[in-house]
């Protein structure tokens, strides 16, 4: 059963110069490879072509669950600007930023990483979830000066979900999958999202920390913006945990759970994880997209017949999140109806975690 976090878990990362036990995950001894860097990394893929990038979408999401995106039409202008509001949000004293605290039975707010009591061990991150309006914690943030932070959230938000739909009819096509088979996707506000912000502060004992243990994300897909530090890690069998290199404006894009679900399991969700750095600060801005309230997801009719039979039962996003918060890692398995297809092990990474 998941522990309440209680805002005085969140210490104050930046001014620690000895990584304290609560955030030790390892021995300085271990060694998981990850900071192999001469692995291949997941594929980049240019948006300015459709019919050239929707096989090469397809391919990406069956063989890594992750790509990144170039020409996505996201200007830099607004990718900096998103990334000055973190770090203006990020470098507030923490009694100011613990006045819009995420409620212990909250989405939005600032706090440790929600998945955090699931594991005994404290991570080197901080969080900032927006979901629905920003205004309330922006005003208690910067009550006099709350008006540009929320501009930009509005025309980020706004610019990232048609993105989204983009991805998603491209992720769906490359499966033989048209909108007319997916009624709830067509049109604007076709989706739900949120919006997380995270800060990894330089660390002490990087190879002894952690920034955000690994977990699969429970949304369609998920559209990550990162500064210029590396620290995303995702998952491959065979090859590990490889490092996803930040590239000025791409994007990195991730299959969640409920994309995993709606393919019957050929798009499976990407594991991944962030890890810290000794001197520089990270920060990322994940839009974690999902269909609208109410709508159940589940495999896609076409790609089921009497060899592939649906494997996973209906479920809609507010009821998958309350699983996962409630199981984490076995959140997918727990909506599953069969066995996984053969040649698909998905059952265990690296650090123990079970997924699907
Ligand atoms: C929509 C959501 C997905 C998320 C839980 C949340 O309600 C808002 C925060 C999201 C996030 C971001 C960091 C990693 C993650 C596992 C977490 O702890 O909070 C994800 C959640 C998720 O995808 O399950
Ligand atoms: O910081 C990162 O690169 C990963 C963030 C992430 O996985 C998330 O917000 O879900
Ligand atoms: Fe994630």
């Amino acid at each position: 059963m998941p522990s309440i976090i209680s805002s005085e878990k969140q210490l104050d990362l930046y001014s620690i110069k000895e990584l304290p036990e609560s955030h030790a995950w390892r021995s300085s001894l271990d060694d998981d490879g990850s900071r192999n860097i001469n692995v291949e990394s997941i594929p980049v893929i240019d948006l300015n072509d459709d019919k050239f990038a929707i096989d090469r979408i397809g391919h990406a999401c069956k063989t890594w669950g992750a790509f990144q995106i170039v020409n996505h039409n996201i200007s830099q202008r607004l990718l900096n600007d998103m990334e000055t509001c973190g770090t203006r949000l990020f470098s507030l004293p923490m009694q100011q930023k613990l006045k819009a605290a995420r409620s212990s039975d909250g989405i939005a707010g600032y706090g440790v990483a929600r998945i955090s009591s699931f594991f005994s061990k404290l991570m080197w991150s901080e969080g900032f979830t927006i979901f629905g309006s920003p205004l309330e914690h922006a005003r208690q943030l910067w009550p006099h000066n709350y008006n540009k932070f929320c501009d930009v959230i509005e025309e980020y938000e706004n610019e990232m979900e048609k993105l989204a739909g983009r991805l998603m009819g491209l992720m769906l096509g490359s499966l033989g999958i048209t909108k007319e088979d997916v009624k709830w996707a067509v049109g604007p506000r076709s989706g739900c999202s949120a919006l997380q912000l995270n800060s990894y502060p330089a660390c002490p004992d990087p190879d002894r920390a952690m920034g955000l243990a690994a977990h699969t994300d429970s949304t369609i897909l998920t559209i990550l913006h990162q500064n210029n530090t590396s620290g995303l890690q995702v998952f491959r069998e065979g090859n590990g945990w490889v490092t996803v290199p930040p590239l000025r404006g791409a994007l990195v894009i991730n299959v969640g759970d409920l994309l995993h679900i709606l393919s019957n399991g050929l798009y499976p969700s990407v594991l991944h994880r962030a890890v810290v750095n000794k001197t520089r600060h990270r920060l990322s801005v994940a839009y974690l997209y999902g269909p609208p309230s109410g709508v159940k997801i589940s495999p896609l009719s076409k790609l089921v017949d009497q060899r592939n039979p649906p494997m996973y039962r209906p479920v809609t996003w507010s009821e998958y999140l309350g699983t996962k918060a409630k199981h984490f890692d076995k959140a997918l398995s727990s909506v599953r109806l069969c066995a996984p297809r053969i040649g698909f092990d998905n059952s265990k990474d690296q650090n123990g975690v079970q997924v699907g």
